[in-house]
């Protein structure tokens, strides 16, 4: 967005929004449309606000764009252009204000640049706003608590809107599912890390703990159906035809809002999987308490933010890279040794689709053509990109790829390991 504003203005790090944004849940709509919002609880939260919210950033735009520069950058016009009063400015400041006059002190000396100036905390003074995908009592939610105690948790309906909601600047950061122990990679995330700009500042593993809900009163053999997120529905299989719940299952967008789904509609041949907080806030009972099926089930999350933190080397890092080759197929061989021959252990690797170019021909010499699927290559690598045997990897990396991207180098969850508990 920096981007479009005219030279003679600077944009500081920051857009103030109404204060209370609470758990009205961001929708696609909501990141490009102000007059579509999904509104799912009334709790701390207008319509008029969220309107006006959008409507800022949608007109801090088109005004840097289209307006004449002196009203451009006027705080009071973007106010009233909004309709929406606000005590703070829009920290819109024109670069002349800054410099010295005659009438006027020089500014003071530019300050430098420090980490946190790098990875800077709201300066609205309000806690950080973190976007999760999901309804209150996901563990996307619980997820975004660990990673930024004390956090604005602020629900998205998809991935895709957390990804937009930190683009836009209505959230600080976002947190996203992205592998399970026993569900796998979640794959729409590593394509939509691909496609956005945000960088991984950090992650956190939560251990998940499933519980079967239904409404008050109904019992297992009541049930036609299970519904919940793919993921949750892939962590219990085993578990559900032990309980001999040889029904339907149905994927939803999340686990909690499985749960409110059956509160809302008053469903009393269906349950959720979802964890105890959402049986409390939805009002459901727990039919089967730990029903994933393996205690240890974790889900890894990665934080996501505009701009990424600086590398360290005084506690461990992990760095995430996505790249691509068009060179015959040692290249995934050569690449792999630049880390191996430094004693930087890999952690996870993953293939998906290369959308842009699939299918790649190759004329065999004596008949046909043959077609080899293209992949782009997702790995993780224990080393902080601070360190020099990780830059030298990369750039060995480099002469063998037609495409690398660095998504983020950013401190390891180190926290113990438990297994999951009903918390
Ligand atoms: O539905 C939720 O509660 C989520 O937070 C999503 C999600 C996921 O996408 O993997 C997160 C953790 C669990 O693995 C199950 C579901």
């Amino acid at each position: 967005m920096q981007a479009l504003l005219p030279p003679n203005y600077l944009l500081k790090p920051y857009i103030p929004l109404p204060s209370r944004v609470g758990p009205t849940r961001l929708t696609v709509q909501c990141a490009y449309r102000s007059d579509s919002l999904n509104f799912h609880s009334s709790v701390g939260s207008t319509r008029s606000d969220w309107q006006s919210s959008c409507a800022i950033l949608a007109s801090k735009v088109v005004s840097s764009q289209e307006q004449p520069a002196e009203k451009s950058g006027s705080a009071d016009h973007v106010a009233a252009v909004n309709g929406h009063k606000t005590s703070v400015d829009l920290d819109l400041v024109p670069i002349e204000k800054l410099s010295s006059t005659d009438d006027k002190p020089a500014s003071p000396p530019a300050k430098a640049l420090t980490i946190a100036d790098l990875s800077p905390a709201p300066m609205h003074g309000a806690q950080l706003r973190v976007a999760y995908q999901g309804v209150p009592g996901a563990y996307s939610e619980a997820a975004a608590g660990k990673a930024y105690p004390n956090c604005e948790a602020i629900p998205c309906d998809q991935f895709e809107v957390a990804f937009q909601a930190v683009e836009l600047w209505i959230a600080d950061r976002a947190v996203l599912p992205i592998e399970n122990s026993l569900g796998g990679s979640i794959h729409r995330n590593y394509d939509l890390l691909l496609r956005h700009r945000l960088h991984i500042v950090g992650e956190v593993q939560l251990p998940v703990h499933h519980c079967l809900l239904a409404l008050p009163g109904v019992r297992k053999d009541y049930l036609t159906r299970v519904i919940s997120h793919p993921q949750a529905l892939a962590q219990c299989e085993l578990t559900l035809t032990k309980l001999g719940l040889n029904v339907a299952r149905e994927a939803v967008d999340d686990t909690a809002g499985a749960a409110e789904f059956i509160a809302a509609n008053n469903l009393r041949d269906t349950a959720a999987i979802a964890s105890a907080r959402a049986a409390d806030l939805y009002g459901l009972n727990i039919l089967a308490d730990g029903i994933q099926d393996d205690s240890s089930n974790v889900t890894r999350f990665v934080m996501l933010a505009r701009e990424p933190i600086i590398p360290r080397t005084d506690r461990p890092f992990k760095t995430s890279i996505v790249f691509a080759h068009d060179k015959g197929t040692s290249v995934l061989f050569k690449v792999l040794s630049a880390f191996a021959f430094r004693n930087i252990s890999l952690t996870k690797i993953e293939s998906r689709p290369h959308r842009n170019r699939p299918i790649r021909l190759v004329n065999d010499s004596n008949e046909g053509t043959a077609k080899h699927f293209e992949y782009l290559f997702y790995v993780d690598f224990e080393a902080s990109m601070a360190e020099v045997r990780a830059q030298n990897a990369l750039a060995e990396v480099q002469e063998f790829t037609s495409f690398l991207r660095v998504l983020g180098s950013y401190p390891m969850d180190m926290t113990p390991w438990s297994p999951s508990r009903g918390d």
